[in-house]
């Protein structure tokens, strides 16, 4: 602790997070996004100000290789480019931060600082700060799957407290490959101002504490909207997704988000048989995506979910063991703000590979998931036997191009599969971090190669949905259900006669 003030409780003042249950990333040189600025003595923008590429992305210029060298203004969080804070004595609320010099309106303040530890440590940590009987609590969130805790290491920051009506708020930049965490004027704040910020979405509490900021507008508990105060009050499942990295604002408010159009560019192609089978009719495509992510079929679809009942073709089949109940959450509303202010960033495009499950390419067809009832429900994907489904079809045509497509399909995944294999590798080798471990260049390969193969599936499932629809079946084949074995990956195979 470098401030010695009377009665301030220890801890250990830090200016970088701490990785205890990770290893710092290692920013790889195509990672590295290089922004065009050069410095002009005549021009007060110049050297990475607001225009800057990097600036607008939230990602902070990678020294050595800013065009604007030492004149870079774009590293704030490396160079701990702080405001003048002092520490003092709230009524009530413990300790807080004033401001000790007059701030400017988007001027970064500082780091929250502290220890990067994984969801599942913050709830262990937090429990047992509550436990010790620790009054105050330190842990923000930082994404999905990680916290930040500043309760026994971190900066000046963990002195903020929360305001509902807050002069200052949380960006997340990406600096040298980490997203770190930024304390930011959301207005003018004059010296001598306490700085506050929203708990918001960012506070992992375990007790629920009366807010007393004394706004009109305060909304009685601290972090009432956080996803540790949402777990405490609700039944919070491990496979929840409603939090998922997508979800998470980088941006306390959607007007500080300068691309929240892009939202749309990247989301997760890879979302493989999902899509599928969040519909009854495998055929529709999911309404929510971006045309960009919905692959242009050669294969005509039938959309109407009338079509004829295909009696003995499985194209993609959801198995309940429980029957799934809809889910009517409280947090729908805030769920659907992080989705707007979900954004996609430079900090996902380049690191595309992050965003997208990496593994063999006809793996993981059984899934199970968890429902809120406790129960547990199995996704299992059957193979379609293209072969079997060609013979029952009278025309020559049809039968050709079931056969066609499933060649094409079959093509798709062995390319997948090599892919991997230039992969595996990496993966081998890093194991925990793998995805991060594989070049930019070869996940995009992988990118793109997932993509073809779903769309050659897609191509081969709407051709047999189609054919044996709307083709006369020949006479004399069997079209009673075929039985069922499981082969030696444990997936349900239809059998050939
Ligand atoms: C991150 S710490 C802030 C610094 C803290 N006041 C201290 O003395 O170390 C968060 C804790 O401060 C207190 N706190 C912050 N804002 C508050 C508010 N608006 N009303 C009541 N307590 C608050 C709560 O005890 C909370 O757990």
């Amino acid at each position: 602790m470098d401030q010695h003030i009377e009665g301030l409780p220890h801890y250990k003042d830090i200016k970088q997070n701490e990785f205890c249950y990770r290893k710092h990333k290692k920013q790889k040189e195509e990672d590295i996004a290089v922004c065009v600025c050069k410095f002009d003595a005549n021009d007060n923008d110049s050297g990475c100000g607001e225009g800057c590429l990097n600036v607008l992305t939230s990602t902070e210029c990678t020294p050595g290789y800013c065009p604007a060298g030492v004149h870079c203004r774009n590293q704030r969080f490396q160079k701990c480019e702080y405001a003048r804070t002092k520490l003092f004595n709230t009524e009530g609320r413990g300790w807080g931060l004033l401001a000790d010099e007059n701030i400017k309106s988007g001027q970064f303040i500082i780091e929250y600082c502290g220890e990067v530890i994984s969801w599942k440590e913050a709830k262990r940590r937090s429990h047992t700060y509550e436990n010790q009987g620790l009054k105050d609590a330190y842990i923000i969130s930082l994404n999905a799957s990680e916290s930040i805790d500043a309760t026994r290491k971190g900066s000046l920051a963990r002195f903020i407290n929360h305001s509902c009506c807050p002069n200052c708020e949380t960006r997340k930049w990406n600096v040298l490959g980490e997203i770190r965490v930024g304390i930011f004027a959301k207005q003018d704040i004059s010296i001598g101002t306490e700085l506050s910020y929203d708990y918001n979405f960012e506070w992992y509490g375990g007790a629920k504490v009366r807010c007393l900021c004394g706004a009109s507008s305060c909304s009685g508990f601290l972090g009432a909207k956080s996803r540790g105060f949402l777990e405490d009050t609700y039944l919070w499942e491990d496979d929840d997704d409603r939090y998922s990295v997508e979800k998470i604002p980088l941006y306390d408010s959607a007007e500080d988000e300068p691309f929240v159009k892009l939202h749309t560019v990247l989301n997760n192609p890879y979302s493989e048989f999902e899509g599928y089978l969040k519909n009854e009719n495998p055929m529709i495509l999911d309404d929510n995506l971006g045309a960009e992510q919905q692959l242009v079929s050669t294969a005509l679809i039938d959309t109407s979910k009338n079509s004829v009942q295909l009696q003995n073709i499985v194209v993609g089949e959801i198995k309940n063991e429980a029957k799934e109940e809809p889910e009517d959450h409280p947090q729908n509303t805030q769920q659907t703000f992080s989705q707007q202010n979900a954004m996609i960033s430079r900090i996902r495009s380049n690191t595309a590979c992050r965003n997208y499950r990496i593994g063999p390419g006809p793996a993981a067809k059984k899934r199970a998931r968890n429902l809120t009832n406790g129960r547990t429900k199995n996704f299992t994907l059957k193979q379609v036997d293209a072969k079997y489904v060609a013979r029952l079809l009278e025309l020559k045509e049809a039968q050709e191009e079931v056969l066609q497509y499933e060649e094409t399909k079959n093509k798709a995944t062995s390319e997948l599969d090599l892919l991997y294999n230039e992969i595996r590798p990496a993966i081998e080798e890093y194991e925990r971090d793998s995805q991060d471990s594989v070049a930019t260049s070869v996940a995009e390969k992988w990118i793109e190669a997932s993509c073809l193969k779903l769309k050659a599936e897609f191509d081969l499932y709407s051709s047999i949905v189609r054919n044996v629809a709307c083709t006369p079946l020949r006479s004399g084949v069997s079209t009673e259900p075929q039985p069922l074995e499981v082969d030696g990956d444990n997936d349900l195979k239809l059998l050939t006669n």
